[in-house]
């Protein structure tokens, strides 16, 4: 099972690293724009798991909406840290 810090940690091996087989550094090549999509696509899904799918499905969809999240905060030079300030 991976934690928040462990896949945010992978995520930006796989991006300093250039990993061609990683599909976070093909999503980092598209921007910010198609990142941002991606967010709202999860966050929509993750609204219509929560009120239709059961708990099961709600988990997957906020994992993805998560992962998709960090994206976004490498794509934007974030830290877990520049967000972790605002909690
Ligand atoms: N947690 C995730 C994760 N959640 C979602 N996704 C990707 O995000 C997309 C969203 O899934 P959808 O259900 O919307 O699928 P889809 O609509 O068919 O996807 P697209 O065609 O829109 O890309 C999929 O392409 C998934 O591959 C993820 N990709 C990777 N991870 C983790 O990130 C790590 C690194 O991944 P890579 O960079 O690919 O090695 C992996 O080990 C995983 O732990």
């Amino acid at each position: 099972m991976k934690s928040f810090e462990v896949l945010f940690a992978e995520l930006k091996d796989k991006t300093a690293r250039k990993d061609p087989h990683s599909g976070t550094v093909r999503q980092l090549e598209k921007g910010v724009h198609a990142i941002g999509k991606k967010v709202i696509e999860e966050a929509c899904e993750v609204w219509m798991a929560a009120e239709h799918e059961g708990r099961e499905r709600t988990a997957e969809e906020i994992s993805q909406l998560l992962y998709h999240l960090q994206v976004m905060m490498i794509a934007c030079e974030l830290e877990l840290e520049d967000v972790y300030r605002y909690l």
